[in-house]
């Protein structure tokens, strides 16, 4: 295998039908999950030369943890649909490729068992803020007992997005013996994961309170949120459509980007996740302003194809992809880009 996109057509060929097109899927007219991609394509990377840039680096280090490359791996919902060994078999990968593995709240491997799979593994925990915030804070509470460093709070998902493929299938549900393992509550069993319409500021202030972890917003789009999320204490700031799959019609991630960056002024580092399959791609994000990227669908198809093993060949073929290029640029570390380095073809 030699780039992501052999991954998906391998992972295509895997999985059921219905569960790869819950993964493949978008909203709407999955206009948004398209733009993502193109974006990156229409965008041209303009090297320099003879800067005698001989070593490259590679790592960066974002809220205290340390990731070898500026791709981390984004939350995604049931590995296990992908993969037996699930989270596992992804942590295992993102451990020994030293990256951040934000595990999701709807992981099919509870947050302590994905710990304990990888010990080794940098783990941040990804919440969506159920309406009973007692209910809320037992998960932030296991998270935090699992050893996060941090809390991804997603905030583009006031409702779930509309998926013409999951309506087609019928994809309402996990099949039998899978289950959101961090939703288990000891008197009720497993509770349903609710996108909380009534969601506001009042919840991040409230989560502040509770934890001392940093707190990442994920799912900012607008230059006006990214400057509250500043200002109401957010550590981080992700730069999300969700891959295309809430708000169909919503720009490109990289096109908001450097508005984005100009609203946070540097205050807190900027995120960005949303069509990244190349090593250029990082490159592009990393020029307009983001410390570092996340992949979804990538990893997903990795672990579909190959398990542990699968998710490390593309987490490597990402990493080789960035060295490359980034030599190739003149430039010797992926901290020092700069909007130069890309041109907008007319
Ligand atoms: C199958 C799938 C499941 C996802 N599950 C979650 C989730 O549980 N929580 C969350 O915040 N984002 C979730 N996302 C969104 C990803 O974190 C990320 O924003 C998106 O996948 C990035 O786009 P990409 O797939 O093009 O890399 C999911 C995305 C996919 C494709
Ligand atoms: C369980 C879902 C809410 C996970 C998700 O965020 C998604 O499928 O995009």
């Amino acid at each position: 295998m030699f780039s992501v996109r052999e991954f998906e057509a391998l992972a295509r060929e895997r999985l059921d039908p219905a569960h790869y097109d819950y993964f493949a899927g978008g909203a709407g007219d999955e206009v948004t999950l398209r733009a993502n991609e193109a974006a990156f394509e229409r965008l041209a990377l303009l090297p320099r030369v003879l800067t005698g840039a001989e070593k490259v680096r590679l790592d960066v280090t974002l809220l205290g943890s340390r990731a070898a490359m500026p791709v981390l791996v984004a939350p995604t919902a049931f590995h296990r649909l992908a993969h037996p060994e699930g989270e596992r078999a992804t942590a295992r990968a993102a451990a020994a490729a030293e990256t951040i593995m934000i595990v999701s709240m709807a992981s099919t491997v509870a947050v302590e068992e994905v710990a304990a799979a990888a010990p080794e593994a940098v783990l941040w925990f990804q919440l969506y803020v159920q309406p009973d915030l007692d209910f809320t804070e037992s998960i932030v509470r296991r998270a935090e007992a699992a050893g996060c460093r941090a809390l991804v709070v997603t905030v583009d998902s006031p409702a779930r997005g509309r998926r013409d493929r999951e309506l087609r299938h019928g994809f309402d549900d996990l099949p039998d013996g899978l289950c959101c393992e961090n939703l288990r509550d000891g008197d009720t069993g497993v509770r349903p994961i609710v996108m909380s319409p009534s969601i506001s500021w009042e919840h991040l202030h409230r989560l502040r309170r509770i934890t001392a972890l940093p707190i990442v917003l994920k799912g900012v789009l607008h230059p006006e949120d990214a400057r509250a999320a500043v200002l109401h204490g957010a550590a981080a700031v992700m730069v999300s459509n969700h891959g295309g799959r809430q708000l169909d019609t919503v720009p490109a991630t990289l096109d908001l980007l450097p508005e984005i960056v100009a609203a946070v002024c540097g205050a807190v580092p900027v995120l960005l996740d949303g069509g990244v399959r190349r090593g250029t791609d990082v490159l592009k994000a990393l020029a307009l302003g983001a410390t570092a990227v996340a992949v979804g669908r990538p990893v997903v198809w990795g672990l579909a194809a190959d398990g542990e093993r699968g998710v490390g060949r593309v987490l490597e073929l990402l990493r080789d992809e960035i060295e490359q290029a980034l030599m190739m640029c003149g430039r010797a570390s992926v901290r020092d880009l700069d909007p130069g380095l890309v041109r907008r073809p007319c």
